[in-house]
């Protein structure tokens, strides 16, 4: 990440709405941090009074704005949230969506066992929710903008116990797509972080976690995984007008894992040790 002293200014004058913040482990704040570096000014939501407590320290760290509780399944919360936005910054240059939820019961073993229940929750909440926040953010991008989602690999391919996170990632890819069509011409670009994993709160709900990173560090071309700080100076560039030319797109900051066909020759086999 760019530190105070050598900040580019890359995101001077840009305002922008980061969801997602949970605590200084989340991706989110991986992102609003690279911005804040850059010269951006930030405004974080929280979902419930239990995580206020985390994140309002972390925006004071950013010299930033919390604008108060959203729960993507109370649209009242997104209206009254995109309210305060406004009386706050008056228009909005970038967003960020860092948000998916699907119930830990079936974030292990097969995919064939998801109830309709939890299918519709996580798609509701891990995809859907991009699309009615986009709504609320097109009424405020009066000068053009950029919005940001995070998806994961297991969208594109079969992960273990990914299951029906892996079905919503893939239809969240699928809006970002439809989105940039729709917003392209007010110059709002669309895209997504695919990022490789990091253990944080929403990770440690997927089985086997633990072996899923140690099969990345050993695997991917950069024999490591990535930190939520690189995944934020990516971000950097998608919320930037680094990136002015690019809509549409799903970047993965995955330390080159999606490349892989196969285990390397070189890497040990794995033990799967369950706690
Ligand atoms: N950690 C990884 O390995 C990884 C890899 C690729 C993509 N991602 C994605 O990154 C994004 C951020 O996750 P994270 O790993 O930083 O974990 P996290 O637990 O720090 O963040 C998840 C956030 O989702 C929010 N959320 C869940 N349900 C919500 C709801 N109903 N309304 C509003 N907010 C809600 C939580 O409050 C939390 O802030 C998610 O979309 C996740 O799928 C994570």
């Amino acid at each position: 990440m760019a530190k105070d002293g050598d900040a580019s200014g890359l995101m001077a004058g840009k305002r922008g709405l980061i969801l997602g913040v949970a605590n200084n482990r989340s991706i989110a704040y991986g992102i609003a941090k690279a911005a804040r570096a850059h010269g951006a000014e930030v405004a974080l939501t929280y979902q419930g009074e239990a995580l206020k407590k985390r994140v309002a320290p972390l925006a004071a760290e950013l010299g930033g704005h919390v604008v108060g509780h959203c729960d993507v399944t109370e649209p009242a919360s997104l209206d009254a949230v995109f309210a305060e936005t406004e009386r706050l910054f008056g228009r909005l240059d970038f967003l960020v969506h860092a948000i998916a939820f699907s119930n830990k019961d079936e974030l292990d073993g097969r995919y064939v066992d998801t109830t309709a229940d939890n299918f519709s929750k996580t798609m509701f909440i891990s995809c859907y929710s991009f699309t009615a926040i986009a709504q609320r953010a097109e009424k405020l991008m009066t000068n053009g903008g950029s919005l940001l989602t995070l998806t994961y690999y297991g969208a594109e391919k079969w992960m273990p116990h990914y299951n029906v996170m892996g079905v919503a990632k893939a239809a969240l890819e699928a809006s970002v797509r439809y989105l940039a069509a729709d917003l392209g011409p007010k110059n709002i670009r669309v895209n997504a972080i695919s990022a490789g994993p990091i253990k944080t709160l929403a990770a440690s709900g997927i089985g086997d976690f633990r072996y899923i990173l140690k099969w990345n560090e050993l695997n991917s071309p950069l024999r490591r995984t990535v930190s939520t700080d690189e995944v934020g100076d990516a971000g950097v560039y998608l919320l930037s007008d680094l990136s002015r030319g690019v809509t549409g797109e799903v970047h993965h900051v995955d330390a080159g894992y999606h490349i892989v066909g196969m285990k390397h020759p070189d890497a040990p086999d794995l033990a799967l040790v369950r706690e």
